[in-house]
């Protein structure tokens, strides 16, 4: 079972928050001019059904979140203080836009998660890598830091790369969980979760919080949360909106938390 968590707005009854994700959303509604299905409306939805947070990953092509989906997010979440903003993406392309943007309105933006993805890239599928990051990263992470935000890293399961993080001023990473996702159900599960399990622990080691995502759903979440200490935020997208067209968005979203509070049993 994971540690109690204590800090942050997710700490939520000392459980993993969920942040889901509506960049697919966003790519329905982009398919046509009608504005439907609304970002915001789903948002408000997904919040009223009991998720901590929303996640948006803005990519330069503007394929699914786009700018004023940023801003109408931003005034959504000033009104709902208890939930948490986070925005995605690389800092060397439009994410610090994004942020700035945010800022200078004065709407809220508590995290920025720093992916680096290159502009054409179908979905994000790797993490950052130390020592190699470190100059470039660093003024960044401390202008995000200095505007009052707290600053993830996207990194790869690798318990040798978390000091890098730390070192570059991260206050967390997010793990990127696709190899698990793929692994999962497979004689090589045990074996791909340790190494996450090893990962988190040199994470929670460098003083540095937890999140993780990409590919998690409601049959590897629960497993998952067992087996990886520590886990602050699990931000889930493509599957969950996937199950919402089955189940309804909120009670899709029931049954994450459900999944997520199973693993605290
Ligand atoms: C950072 C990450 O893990 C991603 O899952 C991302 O937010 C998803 O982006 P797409 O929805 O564009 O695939
Ligand atoms: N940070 C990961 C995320 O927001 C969602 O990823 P996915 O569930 O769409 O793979």
């Amino acid at each position: 079972m994971n540690p109690m968590l204590t800090t942050g707005l997710d700490a939520h009854r000392g459980m993993t928050a969920l942040s889901v994700n509506l960049n697919k959303v966003a790519l329905l509604r982009n398919t046509r001019a009608l504005g439907i299905p609304s970002v915001t409306r789903a948002a408000t939805l997904a919040l009223e059904a009991g998720c901590q947070g929303i996640t948006v990953h803005p990519r330069p092509d503007q394929r699914h979140i786009r700018p004023h989906d940023v801003i109408e997010l931003g005034e959504l979440l000033k009104a709902r203080p208890q939930a948490e903003y986070n925005i995605e993406g690389n800092p060397f392309h439009n994410l610090m836009d994004e942020v700035r943007g945010l800022v200078k309105r004065g709407l809220p933006v508590h995290r920025v998660t720093f992916v680096p993805d290159s502009v054409d890239q179908p979905t994000s599928d790797h993490g950052w890598r130390f020592p190699d990051d470190h100059a470039r990263l660093v003024p960044l992470v401390a202008e995000c830091k200095a505007m009052g935000l707290r600053v993830s890293l996207f990194m790869d399961p690798e318990p040798s790369q978390m000091r890098g993080a730390r070192e570059a001023g991260a206050d967390r990473v997010e793990l990127y969980t696709e190899s698990y996702a793929r692994a999962h159900g497979t004689p090589q599960q045990a074996q791909v979760l340790a190494g996450f399990t090893a990962a988190a622990q040199a994470a929670l080691a460098e003083g540095l919080g937890l999140n993780a995502g990409h590919d998690l759903n409601r049959d590897n979440l629960t497993e998952f949360l067992r087996a990886v200490p520590g886990v602050q935020e699990v931000s889930i997208g493509h599957a969950l909106i996937a199950d919402a067209l089955e189940l309804g968005l909120a009670e899709t979203v029931r049954d994450y938390l459900r999944c997520i509070h199973r693993a605290y049993a």
